[in-house]
């Protein structure tokens, strides 16, 4: 799969006149297996919502090629999953920009979502409706929807929480399939020892970037310690400085 380059160029994105992030430059290759980690409150989910596009930039650029398709894996805790809908028809939505709105799902997209859920673990689910599946087994089915999505560039919002030790085995397989098969992945994750075991890339954010690279470096005690005190230093009202004046600096 050819997977394009995503490249930010001084991107800073805002919750009303608030950075979440602030001045972030660098490039996701094509192919990379990225961890995206940091503090609580350090902008990942802002960062992955604006790569996915629902988040545009105060400032910056974020470059794809036009019609690169991302897929997003939201948190779980964003999700409702009180309504009555089946584990198989979460799933199609995954196919929505193959079979267009309010189409008949053809056939054989039906046995594709019904293999991918085979493949996530949960033959036999298909009826289920999501409000009776635990988190382990949600995240699975979401898992199944980003399998048939199949996109070129997929982002995962904390893909292991609130999953027990089997789930997140398996679905770090498929994660690693992914990166097996040539597609770009960046994850949220605040489990270090996994990311140094599992992830080659890291992007170290407290709202400012504080390193991205390989995991090691990124990771490095001093890193980690620049991005607490960031996070800490970090002033609630602080609103984003412009571009010029912080070339100026
Ligand atoms: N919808 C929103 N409206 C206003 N502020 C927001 C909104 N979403 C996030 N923020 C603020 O933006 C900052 C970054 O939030 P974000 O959720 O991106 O961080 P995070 O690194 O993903 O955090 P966590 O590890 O806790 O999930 C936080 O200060 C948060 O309060």
């Amino acid at each position: 799969m050819a997977a394009p380059e995503i490249r930010l160029c001084d991107v800073t994105v805002c919750h009303g006149r608030r950075p979440a992030v602030h001045h972030l430059s660098g490039r996701f290759a094509p192919g990379s297996l990225t961890a995206l980690v940091g503090p609580n409150g350090a902008g990942k989910t802002t960062l992955l919502r604006a790569i996915a596009g629902l988040h545009r930039p105060e400032e910056g650029r974020i470059e794809r090629p036009a019609g690169a398709r991302v897929a997003l894996l939201p948190q779980q805790a964003a999700l409702d999953r009180q309504f009555p809908i089946a584990c198989l028809d979460v799933v199609m939505l995954g196919l929505w920009s193959a079979v267009g709105p309010f189409r008949r799902v053809p056939r054989a997209l039906r046995d594709r979502a019904a293999e991918a859920l085979a493949a996530v673990g949960l033959a036999g689910f298909a009826a289920r409706p999501v409000g009776s599946l635990s988190a382990g087994q949600f995240q699975r089915v979401l898992f199944a929807r980003l399998l048939v999505e199949d996109a070129p560039v997929i982002l995962l919002d904390e893909p292991f929480n609130a999953v027990d030790a089997r789930t997140a085995a398996d679905l770090l397989r498929v994660v690693k399939r992914w990166h097996g098969e040539g597609r770009t992945v960046v994850a949220v994750l605040h489990d270090l020892d996994l990311v140094r075991r599992e992830f080659p890339e890291t992007l170290l954010l407290a709202r400012e970037p504080i390193a991205w690279g390989p995991t090691a470096e990124a990771l490095s005690a001093a890193n980690r310690l620049r991005a607490r005190r960031m996070a800490e230093a970090w002033a609630a009202e602080a609103e984003a400085c412009p571009r010029g004046e912080r070339l100026a600096a």
